[in-house]
């Protein structure tokens, strides 16, 4: 796992531990033992540390988080490495992480390439840097960048991480090289003043104005969430305990949160998301299917996801033609993406290089014509089958046979829109989520015809333009809308039963969403919801009238549509199921109009209102999901409960510390969750989302918890 060598007196200690070094029990014993060896054998000068293949340890092996662990302990390791009278260099190359940046600052010198990205990201995984990497960092940058590289665990790019004063030099060519070349302008100096545990903390005087501001921040930033304020207080005591109590307190908190279920969760998560991009579909899956190369695309309709999807689509470097039927809404289309690729460049997320090309390869037109040779284009136009199919009919005709067409269509089968098309095995729906240029989900979904090729391709796609993609099968609603269709729904029955909507909003944010379903509703639009219903209302012969409660024998609410005919159609109006401060603004105030109307409404309906309990409006608004979602897996619209999982933390924002509707079912009980279904069913028979699933039946009669069923190790942890 350490591969051992000497070269002109330098001891080359490269670890090899593919894919990415992390740092095994059998790594740090092999650091360790290397250690030793250099420092015995009286040849050696110096030592190197590296990484072998695509990187530098990018971390503690997080899979070894589940057990008791085993000596040697990394700090033991690192404190060996920093006792060292031979200078010990890291040689870093790709990812330094968590524990591999620890080992780094426990070396008397750190050399990159400028490829290279160090950063502690352990706050993504609900922990904390543990092997003093907390004691150490302030030591070397000060506080403020302490604070901020641990509380955000961000990668830093090695010319940045030289300006900290992490690295000492940047390097070119072979890292081993470069490192061992380093290593012999420091044989005979003395390591004793590069030891940081002797360091001070440069600006520990002001360790309380900056500790409280990091508070407040990852507060307000990372609200619920319990890891990062941990880092924050091991920060601190960086600059308030001596060296040595400094790691002991580090060491306790990192107990307390290594062991909370919020750990587990995002460490569930972690592994989920590596889970997803390993699909499978009739006919192939991502190993032996083969995407096609895309070079040039297009998007069609310039409106809120069009615009959207084309801003990924150009900050990742892909030229984009964009078609629109309306010379005023194209227009107003390219001023969005101008000011979106603005904003963009001024948060940092892209560079203004990257900003500036943009605009050369945004290429406006009102004539497909102009789109016979891309490779790929994705539809975004209304949601409306009929003029989605006359959309593909026309795409059919003019792109090249090869043209993969894609629909950002929310809910309609794909298997529908592509019959329109004489190349059904290259459509496929390529599903963004609102704000398209923010949301990272990505659910591609194959219908009966799509080709894994044509799957893989779009994969990819989502990868290049740093999207989680996840492939489903075509149903209606595919697999998000779909399972938070209920979600929706229930939380219309719950405002018609008696809760108000910023109750109900209040209850679903103090969960842990970061916004409750009537902003959501606002944000998106209640135009866009209006149509999904009205789409579906004609697809079952249903006339909707304000007075109707019943569609297909299933409860329904109109009161969503009462709103939307009054134009009030969400932030985009200034009025929705709140008032803003004006059309397009943010600011949701609670609307006493809205009270009336739901109060009319219900009149009108004759229903009575009653108190809701927190816990009913949870229950009814988590479990109603689940269920749902346990029948897409009986139905294998989704492969395995991750896919699900990665859908609600990167679509709709589910708080990663409790890992997901599927995780947390799990840790809720799935004989508890199956339970109240039942009750919910009894009481609501007409709703079809409280049919309990078979597959969770049988889970919770056979006692067989979710972890059995899920691939990722995290499920285990
Ligand atoms: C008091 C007690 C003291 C405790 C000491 C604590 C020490 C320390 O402070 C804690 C840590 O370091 S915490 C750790 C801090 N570090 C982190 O959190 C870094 C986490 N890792 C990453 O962010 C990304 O993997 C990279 C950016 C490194 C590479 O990205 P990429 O190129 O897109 O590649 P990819 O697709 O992402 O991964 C490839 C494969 O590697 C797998 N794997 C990866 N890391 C792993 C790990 N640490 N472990 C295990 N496995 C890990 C991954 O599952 C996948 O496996 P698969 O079977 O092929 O699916
Ligand atoms: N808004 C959301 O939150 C959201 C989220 C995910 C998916 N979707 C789906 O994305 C699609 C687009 O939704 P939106 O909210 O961006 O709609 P939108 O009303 O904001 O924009 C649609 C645009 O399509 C243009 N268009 C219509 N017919 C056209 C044609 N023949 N050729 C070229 N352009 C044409 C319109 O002029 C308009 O600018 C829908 O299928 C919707 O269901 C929407």
């Amino acid at each position: 796992m350490v591969d051992y060598s000497v070269n002109s007196s330098v001891a080359l200690l490269l670890v090899n531990n593919p894919p990415v070094n992390a740092l095994s029990h059998a790594v740090r014993k092999g650091l360790a033992d290397g250690m030793l060896k250099a420092t015995k054998d009286t040849k050696v000068k110096a030592i190197v540390i590296a990484g072998k293949g695509r990187t530098f340890p990018a971390g503690a092996d997080i899979r070894e988080f589940s057990g008791p662990g085993k000596e040697p302990w990394l700090v033991p390791v690192g404190n060996g490495i920093e006792a060292s009278g031979k200078p010990v260099v890291a040689a870093i190359h790709g990812t330094c992480l968590g524990g591999g940046l620890e080992v780094a600052l426990f070396c008397h010198y750190r050399v990159a390439l400028k490829s290279a990205r160090v950063g502690f990201p352990e706050v993504a995984i609900g922990i904390l840097p543990g092997a003093a990497g907390t004691q150490r960092l302030p030591r070397v940058t000060g506080l403020p960048v302490a604070f901020d590289m641990i509380t955000s665990g961000r990668h830093v790019p090695a010319e940045q991480a030289k300006k900290y004063g992490i690295i000492d030099e940047i390097v070119t060519g072979d890292i081993v090289n470069a490192g061992i070349r380093y290593a012999m302008i420091m044989v005979g100096k003395s390591t004793i003043p590069r030891r940081l545990r002797a360091k001070p903390v440069p600006d520990a005087e002001n360790v309380q104005k900056y500790a409280d501001a990091a508070m407040a921040h990852v507060k307000r930033k990372y609200k619920g969430y319990e890891a990062p304020v941990y880092c924050v207080k091991a920060v601190r005591a960086s600059a308030e305990k001596p060296y040595d109590l400094g790691v002991e307190n580090e060491k306790t908190l990192f107990n307390v949160v290594g062991k909370s279920g919020q750990a587990r969760a995002q460490q569930y998560a972690f592994f989920a998301e590596r889970v997803v991009g390993k699909w499978e579909m009739p006919g192939g899956n991502s190993q032996t299917a083969k995407p096609i190369p895309v070079r040039s695309t297009a998007v069609i309709g310039a409106g809120t996801m069009g615009t959207g999807i084309a801003v990924c689509i150009l900050s990742a470097g892909l030229p984009c033609y964009l078609v629109e039927q309306n010379q005023k809404f194209l227009e107003n289309g390219l001023k969005t993406i101008k000011a979106l690729m603005e904003g963009s460049v001024k948060l940092g997320k892209i560079s203004p290089e990257v900003g500036q090309r943009a605009a050369s390869l945004l290429k406006p037109t009102m004539s497909y014509d102009d789109l016979t040779g891309v490779d790929l284009v994705i539809e975004a136009v209304y949601e409306n089958l009929e003029l989605k199919k006359e959309i593909f009919a026309k795409l059919d005709k003019v792109c090249k046979p090869s043209t993969i067409l894609c629909s950002n269509t929310s809910s309609i089968d794909i298997d529908r829109i592509a019959v329109a098309t004489k190349r059904p095995e290259k459509c496929v729906g390529v599903h963004f989520f609102a704000p398209a240029y923010h949301m990272k989900l990505l659910e591609n979904i194959y219908s009966t015809k799509t080709s894994p090729d044509t799957a893989a391709t779009v994969m990819k796609l989502g990868k290049t333009i740093g999207k989680v993609p996840i492939l489903v099968k075509s149903c209606q609603g595919f697999l998000a809308n779909r399972m938070n269709t209920p979600y929706g729904t229930e939380s219309g029955f719950l405002v018609e039963e008696g809760a108000l909507p910023w109750e109900v909003d209040q209850v679903m944010e103090d969960f842990g969403m970061p916004m409750g379903p009537f902003k959501v509703r606002d944000l998106s639009g209640l135009d866009v919801g209006s149509k999904i219903t009205a789409e579906i209302a004609k697809t079952l012969g249903v006339t909707l009238t304000d007075e109707t409660r019943f569609m297909a024998g299933n409860r329904y609410s109109h009161m969503n549509t009462v709103l939307a005919n009054m134009g009030r159609l969400g932030r985009k109006s200034g009025k929705g199921w709140y008032k803003y401060e004006k059309a397009g603004g943010k600011i949701a105030s609670i609307d006493d109009d809205v009270i009336t109307v739901l109060n009319n409404h219900c009149k009108k309906l004759g229903i009575e209102r009653r108190t809701i309990s927190s816990q009913e409006i949870i229950e009814r608004l988590m479990y109603s999901c689940i269920n749902e979602g346990f029948k897409i897996l009986e139905e294998g619209i989704a492969k395995r409960p991750e896919e699900i999982d990665i859908s609600w933390l990167y679509g709709f924002t589910f708080p990663k510390y409790l890992g997901g509707p599927m995780y947390y079912a799990n840790q809720v009980g799935l004989g508890r969750v199956y339970d109240r279904i039942c009750y919910y069913h009894e009481n609501f028979p007409f709703s079809k989302h409280w049919v309990p699933s078979q597959l969770l039946r049988r889970l919770s009669e056979q006692n067989i918890p979710m972890s059995q069923w899920m691939a990722s190790p995290g499920a285990r942890l």
